[in-house]
């Protein structure tokens, strides 16, 4: 997801850090004090505008939720919907950096799930490390989840969809659930990204999985 760029951004941002951890890394091992409780900790990587993160942490008080994204021109948006809220959101957080550090910022174990919605499919073959789903990627998610974390993956594109079941099954990883049309049935759990109401709307048929590592 590319934005206008925002030139007022940066300076939003950084005049509010109790939301978009400025130094990450300084809590690695330690976000349940960040939180004030022991509550499972459940990120989202590549997380847009926030409109699931920000869902699920509303649903779901007794889980820690920190949504990750690369670019400030979209994350401000999250950040702006947190600040509309009357109450706040208070276990959310957001972090304005790569996933490909994930390992910087988490210790093993310290998450408890991960979400990846609608990630940049990267059709060419030559750009195929770049899918969050890539073998390199499920290893870095394997030193942050405890050993028989889940994954659980949306997307509307058949291609990434496909790949990630064949990397997720090479890596090793037990596939839990996988729908090839989500919203055929929506279970009313089910939380709607941005891109899943764009896709929805044109009629395309939402992909889902579950994926968990195994204990050796
Ligand atoms: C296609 S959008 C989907 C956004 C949202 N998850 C949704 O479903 O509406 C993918 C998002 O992932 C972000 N992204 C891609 N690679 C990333 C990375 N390595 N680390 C953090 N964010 C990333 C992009 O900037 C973009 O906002």
């Amino acid at each position: 997801m590319r934005a206008r760029y925002k030139p007022w951004a940066a300076d939003l941002i950084e005049s509010h850090p109790e939301i978009i951890i400025p130094d990450p890394e300084n809590f690695r091992g330690r976000w349940h004090e960040v939180f004030g409780n022991d509550h499972p900790l459940h990120i989202e990587a590549g997380t847009g505008k926030g409109r699931f993160i920000i869902g699920m942490a509303k649903a779901n008080p007794e889980v820690n939720y920190i949504g990750i994204e690369l670019f400030d021109s979209v994350i401000v948006t999250a950040l702006e919907r947190v600040l509309e809220e009357p109450a706040g959101v208070p276990n959310l957080r957001l972090l304005r950096v790569n996933a490909k550090d994930l390992g910087e910022y988490f210790q093993q174990g310290e998450v408890d799930r991960l979400y990846l919605n609608f990630s940049d499919p990267w059709p060419k073959t030559r750009h195929a490390k770049r899918r969050l789903t890539h073998e390199s990627f499920l290893k870095l998610y394997e030193t942050v989840l405890p050993s028989e974390g889940e994954i659980h993956f949306k997307t509307d594109n058949r291609g990434l969809f496909e790949y990630s079941l064949t990397s997720i099954s090479e890596y090793g990883m037990l596939l839990k659930d996988v729908s090839l049309d989500l919203h055929a049935n929506e279970p009313e759990w089910n939380i709607m990204t941005e891109y899943e109401e764009k896709f929805l709307k044109k009629g395309q048929p939402i992909y889902r999985l579950e994926a968990q590592f195994q204990s050796n």
